[in-house]
Parts: C-alpha cells; sequence; structure tokens
C-alpha cells in the first residue's frame, strides 16, 4: 500500500524530519555507524538542519567548510554509496516533489565531490 505520510518537502519542520529519520538510519547501519559513533548529536544535528535548509529553503543560516569535517575520515567509495542510498530512501520513505528531488541530486553530488577530493575516483 502507498505511504499515505508523504507529503511534499516545503518546511524547516520537514527539513528537521528528514535529517531525524536520515541519522536514525545511520546510526543502525553496520556500515556508517562506526564512522558517527563520536558524534555529539545535540551539536551535530542542528548543524545538518541548518546545512539542509539552506540548500533547499534558501535559509542562509549554514557556515562552515563541511569537506573539512571529512577529508580525514577512513570512507572509501562504498561508505559513500551506503550514505546516497540511505539519504535518497529517507527522502523518498517522507517526501515529494521539486525539493525532494532536489535533496537526492545535492545529497549525490556532494557526495560525488567529496570522493573526488579524496581521489577515491581512480
Ligand atoms: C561516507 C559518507 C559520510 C560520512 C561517514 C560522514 C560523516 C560525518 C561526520 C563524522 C561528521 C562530523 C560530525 C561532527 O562534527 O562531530 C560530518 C559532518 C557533516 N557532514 Fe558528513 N559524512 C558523509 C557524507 C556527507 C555528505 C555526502 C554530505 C553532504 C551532502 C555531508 C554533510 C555534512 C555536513 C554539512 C556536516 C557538518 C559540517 C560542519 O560541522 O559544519 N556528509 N559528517
Amino acid at each position: 500500500m502507498a505511504n499515505t505520510k508523504i507529503k511534499i518537502l516545503e518546511s524547516r519542520a520537514d527539513i528537521e524530519l528528514l535529517v531525524n529519520s536520515f541519522y536514525a538510519k545511520v546510526k543502525e547501519d553496520e556500515l556508517l555507524a562506526p564512522l558517527f559513533r563520536h558524534v555529539d548529536w545535540p551539536a551535530h544535528l542542528p548543524i545538518m538542519y541548518k546545512f539542509w535548509a539552506s540548500m533547499l529553503l534558501g535559509e542562509q543560516s549554514y557556515q562552515g567548510s563541511p569537506f573539512d569535517k571529512h577529508k580525514d575520515l577512513p570512507v572509501q567509495t562504498l561508505h559513500f554509496d551506503r550514505w546516497v542510498l540511505l539519504f535518497c530512501e529517507t527522502v523518498d520513505e517522507h517526501f515529494m516533489g521539486e525539493k525532494a528531488d532536489e535533496a537526492k541530486s545535492r545529497g549525490q553530488h556532494i557526495a560525488a565531490v567529496f570522493q573526488h577530493k579524496m581521489n577515491l575516483f581512480k
């Protein structure tokens, strides 16, 4: 049966639901969870709300350099593939519409940029 709770992604509350749902999955994922074990969630989640609200809603509240937080992580392409899979799955479980599509394409694009910068594409 279709998920009747799927809605248009359009508000700050939607972004918070997306981010909370995504990291709930990450914490349950055997491949990604160990990479997030040290994370201070009450500090990290509001940063991620700002990041995605700036990307998708024009909020201009995120100020930071995301790549710097990733450049020394012990990650390979398979980690990024899992990240993108879980992120896109989370979007589709809750949302539809233009901004939902944009969230998925932005996530995929940034994952590809990080991998290029880390020289993971040979
Ligand atoms: C294998 C994939 C990834 C892993 C393992 C990963 C892991 C992490 C970790 C451990 C942090 C630091 C949290 C802290 O400060 O304690 C972080 C921060 C962050 N990540 Fe990722 N990440 C991944 C992919 C991505 C992608 C593809 C994006 C963008 C679409 C992204 C966006 C961010 C942002 C915006 C921050 C916050 C940076 C800041 O503090 O300003 N991450 N990530």
